[in-house]
């Protein structure tokens, strides 16, 4: 096996062992931790007046939403990815957004949504480690998105998950994008620059 081969089925052991251990919880300690992720994300320093992405929960994802309402009521402009010709791109999310049906059983605004660059990113995953390392479903997708707003900026990116999600070490890759921060239902753990 090639060094890279080697990261990869590493990375995808990883993925399906996190997402296997998230699927043991049950929908009452899913709604539980994200009324307490909630709590914490209501915690953190956000700049004021940030917009902010997130993402709408499928499968059995820890729920941002109740998050997402905390920093709403804050004035925060909130959005969601959509994904354009094999990209993310954030719409914006408000009372009157449209939400139409996306690939993967996901939700996306459509295209008559305005499009927003986050400055603060709630980034869904399917594993991580303290220092920040991510593994997501595979497609790159958020390693790029966030990678192109790096640019233009400093995305603050924040992985959100349930503590079962953690793992000691993601295999790093030059393309992954760390994280500044973790928040899971017990914890917000800093990561290392
Ligand atoms: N809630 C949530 N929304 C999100 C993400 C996420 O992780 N969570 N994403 C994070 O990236 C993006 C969507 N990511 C995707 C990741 C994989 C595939 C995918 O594997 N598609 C397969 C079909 C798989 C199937 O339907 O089971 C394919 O294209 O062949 C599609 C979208 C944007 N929205
Ligand atoms: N900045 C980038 N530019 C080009 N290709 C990239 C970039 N980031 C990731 N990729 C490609 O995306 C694919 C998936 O990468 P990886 O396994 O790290 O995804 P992931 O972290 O699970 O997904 P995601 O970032 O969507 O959550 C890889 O083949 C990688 O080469």
């Amino acid at each position: 096996m090639t060094a890279l081969s080697e990261i990869r089925s590493k990375k995808a052991e990883l993925r399906r062992a996190a997402l296997a251990r998230r699927g043991t919880l049950s929908a009452e300690e899913r709604i539980e931790a994200s009324l307490d992720l909630a709590g914490r994300i209501g915690g953190l320093d956000i700049p004021p007046g940030t917009a902010v992405s997130a993402f709408w929960p499928i499968r059995d994802e820890i729920d941002p939403r109740p998050a997402m309402q905390i920093l709403a009521d804050r004035g925060h402009a909130l959005c969601l990815p959509a994904i354009v010709d094999g990209e993310l791109v954030f719409r914006r999310l408000d009372s009157e957004t449209q939400l139409v049906q996306a690939g993967f059983g996901t939700v996306e605004p459509g295209p008559s949504a305005p499009v927003l660059s986050p400055e603060v990113m709630l980034v869904p995953l399917a594993a991580f480690d303290r220092r920040g390392h991510r593994i997501g479903y595979g497609k790159g997708y958020y390693d790029r998105a966030i990678a192109k707003l790096r640019r233009s900026g400093d995305p603050i990116c924040i992985g959100i998950a349930f503590s079962i999600q953690e793992v000691e070490e993601v295999p790093f890759e030059d393309h992954d994008e760390p994280l500044r921060s973790i928040v899971t239902e017990g914890a917000v753990i800093h990561c290392p620059e």
